[in-house]
This record gives C-alpha cells, structure tokens and sequence, in this order.
C-alpha cells in the first residue's frame, strides 16, 4: 500500500527499515514501483537474498516499457474506451490462414511469423479477455416493497474547526422547509463535497429542524464544535458548476455589515473601491460569490452581483449628486478670493505668458516655462497649466466629463480586467500623473524626463493663442484656429481642455500618439475627471496618483517651494494652501481612487522620484491588471 507524500518523508525520516504500505489504490502500480526503487537501500542494508535480482528486474528496460504501457493503459481505463472487436486472436488465426494461401512474399512471411510470435499471441489473448469483460458495476435490484413517497436521506459529518461552515439556510418560501440556501466557494461544505444548494434540511446533531426559524437552526449550530452531524433530503437536480473565472476591478465600495440587504452579512466581503476580485460564482443573479487576490487560500464571500450595485449606485447617486466644483475650485483662487490685497514681494504676472519675453527671467521661471538648461520641454507652459483649474469652461467641461464618468461607473459597478504585459515591440503606455494642485506633479515629470529626454517626452499641447515671437508651431504649442480646436473637441480627440484668458489650451490624442509612435514613453498630468477619456485600448494609461505628504512634514519640506498662479510667478505656500492640497487629494481618492494603478506619496522629492521612475518602469515591463476590452476586443472604449 502507498502513503500520502507527507507520510512517505516522515518515513523516510524516521526508519528506513520499514516498508510503505500502499493505501492509495489511485496512485497506480508505477507509484508503487517507484517507491520500492526508492526502498532500495532499505533491501541492501537488509542483506536480503535474491535483492540483486529484484534490482536488476526493476530497472530493467522492459519493466520500464511495461510500465508506460500500464500508465498508458490507466488513461485509457478513465476514458471508457470501447474495443473495436473482442475475438482479435480468432481473427488473428484466420489472417495466419489467409497468408498460407497467398503466394510467398517477404512481407507476407514476415506478418505471419509476427502472428505466430508466443509474445503477440498473449498479448491478443489478453486483449480479449479484457475486450470482452463488462467493468459496470451491477447493482442490486431494487426492493418491491418501496413506499411511494420515501425521501432519500443523505447523513453528513463535518469537522467543525474555527472555520465558519460556510454554508447559508433559509426557509423555503412555500413549503416552509429549511434549506441550504448557498455553498460558499472554497468553505467547508464547499470542500466536503456533500451538501449543495437546495439540499432540505431535516436534522442537525440529531435535532430536527422542522418549524424551527433560520436563526434557530443557526444558533444550534453556532453552539456546536467538533462534528456536526447534518440529516438533509438531497436537492434532485444538483447545480452544475461550469463557469470561467473573471477578475474584475471595482468601482465602488461595499460594506456588508452596512448592507440591510444582503442575505448573510457575515458571509459578505467587503472591498474599496479600485480592489481586483476574482468571482468564483455567479449563479444567483443578485448575489455573487468573489475572492480578494490578496487572501486567495481562503472562502469567498458575497458581493452584490453586477446588476444589484448598479442598482444600489443609482440610488446612491441620486441621494449625492456629485459637485466637482467642491473640489476642483483652485488653491490659488480661493486663496486669492480671501485675500484681494496680498503682499508678497513676489513678481506680478500682468500679461498671459508675457513674462517669458522678459529677458530676466529666473531659472525657476524658465523652468516653469519648459526651459532646462540643455534642452525644451514640452508641456510645461503657464497657461496650460493654469487653464487646467482657472478657466470657467474647463470647470464646465470637467463638470461634464466628470458626469460622464459617473455615468460610466453607474453602468459598471465591476469592470472586467486581464492580466496585460506589454509586449517589447508594442508601443509604451501612457503615463498619465494626477493630484492636487502644487503637490508636485510637474516638478516630478520635469525631472522624470530630464533623466532620459530621448526617452521620455510630454505631448505637445495645442492652444487658439496666437504665437509669440520666439515661439516655434509644435514645440511650444500647436497653434491653431478656434475652429480646428473645437473640431478637435467635438469629435473627440482632445484628452483634456480648458479656456483660459479667452484662448482654448488642450492636448489632443494625436499629440500623445506622436510621443509613443517614436517608441518613447509618454507623460502626461490629468485633471482626475478627464482620465476616463483617456482610458483607451490604443494608450492603456497607467495612472499615478501623486499625494501629498501629512502636513506637518510639508511644512518643512514646502518652506522653499513655489506655486504658479494666474497673478504671481511664484509665491509661498500658506498653511491653508497646504491644508487644502491635502483635502482635495483625500477628495480625488475618494472619487477616483479605482482608476488609479499607484500612488505616490510626495514626500521627499529625490524618493518620489525614484518611485515614479520604478513605477513608469513596471507599467511597461510587468504584467498590470487592465480592462478586458483593451485586451479582447477592438472598442475604443475604456
Ligand atoms: N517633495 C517636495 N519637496 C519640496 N518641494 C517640492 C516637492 N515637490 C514639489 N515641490 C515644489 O513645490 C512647488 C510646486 O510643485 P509643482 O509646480 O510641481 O506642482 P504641481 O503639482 O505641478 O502644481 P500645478 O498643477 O498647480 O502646477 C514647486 O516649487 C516644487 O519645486
């Protein structure tokens, strides 16, 4: 007999003098063999006559040759194979007449004396014996005398550990009987194989459940340990599990215990928004069953299905109308709408990007503006930055965007995700940075992209501003026509835009396309409300969420930071400014936190850094969750 592998170590631990006993029919002769060749040393410390031979016999080509033969043989067996006739050796003997007949050829000749061979002869004969046994199990017949109405009953043990049973009852609504109501996924009824959906309830550990409520039978079981002894009428039409398992991300959050809903709170598995769930089950059109990547050894749990979250969002949203002025409202304008007459020694800004002309501009001023002492950035003007979260239209847009998005997470509460690595010869992701304002974004890009220019790059955006001297079309801006902008707009190829002192800015697909088609690696900063526009099968963005560090530790590390504002080239962060910097990024995460692939906390600028070039480097290189209809399908659509 076998044992276990578990077994067979501590075997091998404790004595090498014992032999295995072979429990496990399953295992197969080659199993058994196997172990005896493992045993071998045991024979020869025996000193044991006739082990040489034994030796010998086993590794021997033929029994190794039989061996495979047998293996084959068991796959076989499991798949029913059905002989194609049962009398092969009488056939055999009528083809040796045949050929006694027909004139000599070599060929002939050599059939015959394959025929004849003793070896081939007993291998038919087998065949047949095989051919020609009936392996069905012949059952007993039934007694006469079975009353009409007689139920079957099934009795069930189980080993009730700290584990819950993971099972849930209810009451049948029209007899009244208490049934299984669900198996939870990887539970332990689910593992014992013995009890399923539907199965009426009739005794546990001997106490009949009949008129008994649900919470009574629960509270019997609740107090038993050990084994528990269940008395069921087995389900007639046991339902057949056949599903694919899908991942999906989430779009909301749920919390079972706040749900009056849900049919078992304690069975329920509570999840942010933006967690990856594999759903194991999704037979009741309202509750699925789904498990946390992190915790994949362990039962799953109940999740509104699809359909019931988006029915709870809906009554969410209506009960919350979303306000994206709330928080999109700028730090420098509240600022600025408080304090009219401010007094910081700082430049004045009078004209829109007239101060670039100036021929004093600071470094940090140039920096703003795109300048680096070797080369020009692109994507870093003033204005572009400012309309982002000065210009009414771009509130406006945004409010219109964001809806949009809200819209599309009330159409799906879950999104289905693949695993997706990007392969070599496939163009880079696009990088998209979204935060606060002033957390740092477009200080860490620069950077980002002064570490390698050739391979970095930010798209160009496009503006109806008219170009300036020292300007060049496609450097600083692509300078177009309010027309050609709005075109742009309306059918759709502007990723973000905003109007800002009368002129539209905006970075359009095209420009990103441009980037990545060079085969370099695109970054770019979004307003959160705009990624959703930018959640495509042809860019697969991979969202940073930049995040401010706690106040008390951007107190010291923003004394010397600067912001840029519609007024002042560069002023010093407040206290307030700080204050609502954190707010706002608590806010964004809230709203937007499921699109976000990772976050990181701009404390120390050189560590952020770091993290954002490890990040940039894992979105392109290592496999990421992403929608499914990036991967599967042709749609646009993210
Ligand atoms: N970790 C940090 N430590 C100290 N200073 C920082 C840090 N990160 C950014 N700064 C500084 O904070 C100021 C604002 O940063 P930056 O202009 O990059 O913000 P932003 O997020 O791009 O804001 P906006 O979107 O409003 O332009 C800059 O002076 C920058 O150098």
């Amino acid at each position: 007999f076998l044992r276990s592998e578990k077994e067979e170590k501590l075997l091998d631990k404790k004595s090498k003098m014992e032999l295995p006993a072979v429990t496990n029919q399953e295992n197969g002769l080659s199993q058994i063999l196997k172990l005896v060749m493992k045993q071998q040393s045991l024979f020869y410390s025996r000193d044991v006559s006739g082990v040489s031979l034994l030796y010998d016999l086993l590794h021997s080509p033929w029994l190794q040759a039989l061996l495979k033969v047998y293996e084959c043989l068991q796959e076989y067996i499991k798949k029913k194979p059905i002989p194609v006739l049962s009398q092969a050796q009488a056939l055999s003997c009528e083809v040796m007449d045949l050929l006694q007949e027909v004139p000599q050829s070599p060929e002939a000749q050599e059939l015959r004396q394959v025929l004849k061979a003793k070896h081939f002869q007993a291998l038919l004969n087998a065949h047949d014996i095989v051919a020609q046994k009936d392996f069905e199990p012949v059952l007993p017949p039934l007694p006469d005398d079975i009353p009409e109405n007689e139920e079957a009953l099934r009795i069930v043990c189980l080993v009730k550990n700290k584990q819950p049973l993971g099972a849930t009852i209810k009451r049948h609504e029209i007899t009244g009987d208490i049934m299984v109501a669900r198996i939870i996924h990887g539970g332990l009824a689910d593992k014992s194989g013995l009890l399923y959906a539907g199965d009426k309830l009739v005794e546990v550990n001997g106490i009949s459940v009949e008129g008994l409520e649900p919470e009574q039978v629960i509270h019997i079981l609740a107090m038993s340990h050990g084994t528990i002894m269940f008395k069921v009428v087995p389900v007639s039409d046991r339902p057949i599990y056949n599903q694919t398992m899908v991942y999906v991300r989430t779009m909301a959050k749920y919390c079972p215990w706040q749900d009056p809903i849900i049919p078992c709170a304690d069975a329920g598995l509570p999840f942010q928004k933006g967690e990856i769930l594999q759903i194991v089950d999704r037979n009741d059109s309202l509750w699925w069953q789904a498990r946390k990547l992190s915790d994949f050894g362990t039962c799953a749990g109940l999740v509104p299905s699809n359909h019931l979250l988006k029915r709870k969002q809906r009554e969410f949203w209506w009960s919350q109308p979303f306000q994206p002025q709330t928080y999109l409202k700028s730090t420098i304008l509240s600022t600025l709408d408080e304090e009219d007459d401010i007094k910081i020694d700082e430049k004045c800004v009078e004209e829109d990007e007239e101060i670039f002309e100036s021929e004093e501009l600071s470094e940090d001023e140039k920096e703003f503006a795109g300048y680096d002492h070797r080369f020009f950035i692109a994507g870093f003007r003033r204005s572009m930055r400012l309309c982002r979260r000065k210009s009414y239209t771009s509130q406006q847009s945004a409010y219109i965007l964001c809806s949009n998005s809200c819209y599309n997470a009330l159409g799906a509460p879950y999104e289905e995700v693949v695993r997706y690595q990007r392969h070599p010869s496939d163009k880079h992701r696009l990088i998209v940075l979204v935060g606060p304002s002033g957390v740092g974004i477009n200080e860490l890009r620069r950077r980002l992209i002064e570490t390698n220019p050739n391979y970095f790059q930010s798209a160009v955006p496009h503006t109806t501003r008219s170009k300036k001297s020292y300007e060049e079309d496609g450097r600083e801006y692509h300078y177009v026509s309010k027309e050609t902008f709005e075109s742009l707009v309306y059918g759709h190829r502007m990723l973000e835009y905003g109007e800002y002192k009368g002129n539209l800015y905006g970075t359009s697909v095209d420009a990103v396309r441009k980037v990545l088609d060079e085969g370099k690696v695109c970054i770019m900063d979004l307003e959160p409300q705009n990624i959703q526009a930018a959640r495509t099968h042809e860019l697969k963005p991979y969202v940073i969420f930049i995040k401010p560090s706690s106040l008390n530790r951007m107190k010291q590390s923003r004394k010397n930071a600067r912001i840029i504002t519609d007024y002042y080239v560069n002023i010093k962060f407040k206290d307030e400014d700080l204050q609502e910097m954190e707010d706002l990024a608590k806010k964004m995460e809230t709203q937007f936190g499921q699109f976000f692939d990772q976050v990181i906390v701009n404390d120390s600028l050189p560590e952020a850094c770091a993290q954002l070039l490890s990040a940039v480097q894992q979105a392109q290189n290592e496999p990421q969750w992403v929608p499914a209809t990036w991967i599967c399908s042709d749609n646009e659509s993210g």
